[in-house]
């Protein structure tokens, strides 16, 4: 339905975006991942048709968006990382404006605004000015300004950063049930994996302006298939204990995480004994171990030695 060919954009000799080709079926949920800067907004802005490529096309159901920029317009959602909202106005004023931008109008344009108030569960506060909400809030509205045409396809950008759980967890259910109720195709920008994992079918993984892996989330899984992980959750941090572990052959990578240390090593290996008698060693004390089947967290490590979040 939608996919781009060989997309690259280019700013000041650097490719933002380079040689980028996407495919989403119609009712598809997809996951476009990578670190900041890799390329994932520039990506759907082109998608979008907000900003021109240096070079490639995007096509819906085959036609050139490049060359029928309008048609996309008409059937794409697309809901930017910044919050794009009139803060003086109440958040229903804030809705029935951008409605009109669509060319809603009258009873459809008052019913449309009723029903995105009512999926995002702010009918009880749409008299409120919008600058009286909290960042989920606004963030919520921001999708449903996206909304209000029900548009066939829905572009997220990063619709998740920097808001409360109760907020994030009502934006992912919406959006689930969007494409799993209405069948909205989804893409989902974001560099939060638990995210991607629970929205998902399939991911592409952008890391630099390129697409380095994609498929769906076991087969990217399954680059991981020798593997396993094990989470060693510590009192502190032990500098040292990182340095010899990390010198060990047996471990194929040492990562440092918020709670200890996440070691991925080949699957079966009988490490464990190892890991406690080298943890005594440094007076380290381990309050839990567990081990792991791949994430997509760790298959982004394989491919780029670098964490998402970095
Ligand atoms: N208008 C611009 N002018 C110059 N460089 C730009 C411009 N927009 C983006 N870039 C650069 O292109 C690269 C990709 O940026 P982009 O915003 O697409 O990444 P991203 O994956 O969406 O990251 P983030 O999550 O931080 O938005 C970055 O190095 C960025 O600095």
């Amino acid at each position: 339905m939608l996919e781009t060919e060989e997309l690259r954009k280019v700013y000041k000799g650097t490719a933002a975006v380079d040689s980028v080709n996407l495919f989403l079926e119609k009712g598809e949920s997809v996951g476009l991942l990578g670190p900041n800067g890799a390329g994932k907004s520039t990506t759907i802005s082109m998608i979008a048709s907000l900003i021109a490529p240096s070079a490639g096309d995007v096509r819906l159901n085959g036609k050139s968006v490049l060359k029928h920029p309008n048609e996309i317009r008409k059937v794409l959602g697309i809901v930017p990382q910044e919050i794009a909202l009139y803060p003086e106005l109440t958040a229903y004023e804030n809705l029935k404006f951008f409605g009109r931008i669509y060319g809603l109008k009258g009873e459809a344009l008052s019913r449309r605004v009723q029903e995105v108030l009512e999926l995002l569960g702010l009918e009880d506060r749409q008299k409120d000015l919008v600058k009286t909400y909290s960042g989920g809030m606004k963030r919520r509205i921001n999708i449903g300004a996206a909304l209000l045409h029900e548009p066939e396809i829905l572009i997220m950008d990063e619709p998740t950063v920097g808001i409360d759980p109760q907020s994030r967890s009502y934006i992912l259910d919406t959006v689930r049930k969007l494409n799993e109720e209405k069948g909205m195709t989804v893409l989902y920008t974001s560099h939060y994996m638990e995210e991607v994992e629970r929205l998902c079918d399939r991911v592409y993984i952008m890391d630099h302006g390129k697409v380095i892996a994609s498929g769906t989330k076991d087969e990217l899984k399954s680059i991981l298939s020798g593997e396993e992980a094990i989470l060693v959750e510590m009192d502190r941090d032990y500098p040292e204990l990182v340095k010899e572990l990390d010198a060990d052959e047996a471990i194929l990578q040492t990562i440092e995480t918020d709670k200890g240390l996440k070691l991925i090593v080949p699957k079966g290996s009988r490490l464990l004994g190892k890991i406690f008698q080298a943890a005594e060693r440094h007076g380290a004390q381990i309050s839990n171990i567990t081990v792991q089947v791949p994430t997509l967290e760790d298959v982004f490590l394989h491919l780029t030695g670098r964490k998402l979040r970095d």
